[in-house]
């Protein structure tokens, strides 16, 4: 599969890629029922371990290659004074995630995962979306396509995150054209701006929608005019994962909205991911229920760079741990299966 030219390739792309493998989900399903534990005594484990199955099309799979994808970005809607920090601490985070100082890269070595980053034109940020489409085609194709690129196709397991100071004020704006409502029912803290820039924040994403009409009639043109080169780049390696039956868990709220372009583009798009954690910016568990997805931990962070997910990874190796490696009721000797 080649990486897509547009947004119409893209679209294409999503609706052609085909759904999990039955026959591993029932022989999944099967197993489960004969380990040795009461009936649903694992309760989420189980029907996670069932998903990664039918998704990896095998009935007792194990994790050997996770992969946690970091894409940075500049945003020119930061200008309008949107976040607690300045625009310049983006660049020099991707020289601490360089240097393995970030909370990243601790998590992604504790997973035992492939940690990469992938800054995408930050001597250049997206245009200011209050003044109309963030990125040109041209533009948002080729952030995408960092991200499609950059998934390792021997990979089994995918957690994108970011960097990009301003980039909740983009994932709210993404957020309110594809699931409606008021421009504050979108709005968070991001890194921690006061009553004031929250209230300034909830207005630049209204003038946002303002500006772009097309993006609440096409979810890839939300990603587009509102979107930023990371939030284009993580839609890209998610859709690219879809294709390739690489399951994927999200991150928090600006992964979480990159994700949701996919998912109200093309229903089912989705279908691989589990959300990984309920980040505490305040919009994510409104964002996760239209997306009808469950988090894994509920740990109040809101740090983005993928951190939520790749904790969770654990959780699901867990989950397959119990699942492929569990014996059986008869293997096992024990009465009542
Ligand atoms: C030092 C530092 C490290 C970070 N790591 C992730 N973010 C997070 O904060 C930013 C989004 O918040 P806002 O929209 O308010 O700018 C993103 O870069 C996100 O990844 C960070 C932010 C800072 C300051
Ligand atoms: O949930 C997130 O992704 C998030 C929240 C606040 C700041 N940065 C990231």
């Amino acid at each position: 599969m080649t990486t897509p030219a547009t947004l119409l390739e893209l679209h294409a792309a999503l609706a052609a890629a085909t759904g999990p493998d039955e026959a591993a989900r029932a022989g999944a399903q099967e197993r489960n029922g004969q380990l040795t534990k009461p009936p649903g005594a694992l309760g989420r484990l189980e029907d996670l371990a069932i998903w990664y199955a039918a998704w990896r099309g095998d009935a007792r799979p194990a994790i050997t290659a996770p992969q946690v994808l970091i894409f940075a970005g500049n945003h020119g809607v930061a200008a309008r004074g949107v976040s607690a920090f300045p625009p310049e601490v983006t660049v020099q985070m991707v020289a601490n995630f360089a240097h393995g100082g970030a909370a990243i890269n601790q998590l992604s070595t504790l997973a035992g995962a492939t940690m990469s980053v992938h800054p995408i034109d930050l001597e250049t940020p997206t245009a200011d979306f209050t003044q109309g489409p963030a990125m040109s085609e041209a533009e948002v194709m080729a952030a995408i396509a960092v991200g499609w690129e950059a998934l390792d196709p021997a990979s089994d397991l995918l957690v994108v995150g970011e960097m990009g100071i301003g980039n909740t004020t983009s994932a709210a704006a993404i957020a309110h054209a594809l699931f409606g409502g008021a421009a504050e029912d979108w709005t968070g803290r991001g890194t921690g701006v006061d009553d004031a820039g929250l209230s300034l924040k909830s207005k630049v994403v209204a003038e946002g929608l303002a500006a772009n009409p097309e993006a609440a009639q096409d979810p890839l043109q939300a990603l587009r005019c509102l979107g930023g080169r990371e939030l284009a780049a993580m839609a890209g390696a998610i859709a690219h994962a879809r294709v390739r039956h690489i399951p994927v868990i999200l991150d928090g709220f600006i992964c979480t909205a990159a994700a949701a372009a996919l998912e109200r583009a093309v229903p089912g798009a989705l279908d691989h991911a589990v959300a990984g954690h309920g980040s505490a910016e305040q919009a994510h568990g409104r964002m996760l229920a239209q997306l009808g997805k469950t988090p894994l931990l509920q740990l109040d962070l809101r740090l983005g760079e993928g951190s939520g997910g790749a904790l969770a990874i654990q959780i699901l190796r867990g989950a397959l741990a119990c699942h492929s490696g569990m014996a059986t009721f008869a293997e096992a000797g024990v009465a009542g299966g």
